[in-house]
């Protein structure tokens, strides 16, 4: 492992930063922030593509290596930095975890990237109508998996998703009266400090006014 201080690029406001971010807390690791204001389009500069191909954040620096795509930064941590556990032991468990994380990350976040949003001409509607879609699936997959968090009583990797997720969520204004399963875990999961400190409101790159 390398002695260095791990850096993540990270954008305030960015919930695949978030996911990170929040890893990085309950597994005690310190690490600098290096902001990319991507309302700025500090992704597209080549220096931070030398970094980052696809021009997002996350990147993390760790252990020598240049790591990109949260979810491949949350499992190698995990790996690496095995405690606290972040994923069941169980495979059955772990694979049911994973499908709430694929839910958050491939299917429902995706579409109302900034990128997607600025392409499509789609304003808050879009994001409002994908979200609402995606979160009926796992507010049922909740209704088989939850406990205290997303599933069973320890926290988990679909935990640092869902977070940020709700965050966006409100953003977009939706309804999250149908959510009853969803809003507890949430409000449980924010009084943890580990996610006080990934919020984007407590981020070096947070306006003072936002
Ligand atoms: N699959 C990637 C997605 C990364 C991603 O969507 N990052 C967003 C912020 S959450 C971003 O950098 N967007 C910049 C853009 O859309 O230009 C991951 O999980 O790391």
């Amino acid at each position: 492992m390398g002695d260095q201080k791990p850096i993540l690029y990270s954008y305030y406001r960015s919930s695949c930063s978030w996911r990170v971010r929040t890893a990085l807390n309950l597994k005690g690791i310190k690490y600098e922030t290096r902001p990319v204001n991507l309302l700025k389009e500090e992704q597209d500069i080549p220096e931070y593509e030398n970094l980052n191909p696809l021009k997002m954040v996350p990147t993390l620096i760790i252990d020598g290596q240049i790591l990109t795509q949260s979810v491949a930064i949350l499992e190698y941590l995990e790996e690496t930095r095995p405690e606290p556990a972040l994923l069941p032991k169980n495979p059955i468990d772990k694979a049911k975890v994973r499908a709430i994380v694929q839910s958050i990350v491939s299917d429902i976040q995706p579409v109302q990237n900034l990128r997607v949003l600025k392409h499509s001409g789609q304003g808050s509607n879009w994001g409002n109508h994908w979200i609402t879609l995606g979160f009926r699936a796992i507010e049922k997959q909740f209704k088989e998996t939850a406990g205290v968090y997303c599933f069973g009583d320890s926290i988990t990797l679909a935990d640092l998703c869902l977070v940020p997720q709700v965050y966006n969520a409100n953003r977009f204004e939706v309804d999250l009266t149908e959510f009853p399963i969803i809003r507890r875990i949430e409000a449980q999961l924010n009084e943890l400090q580990a996610f006080r400190d990934a919020h984007p409101s407590n981020q070096i790159d947070c306006p003072t006014d936002s």
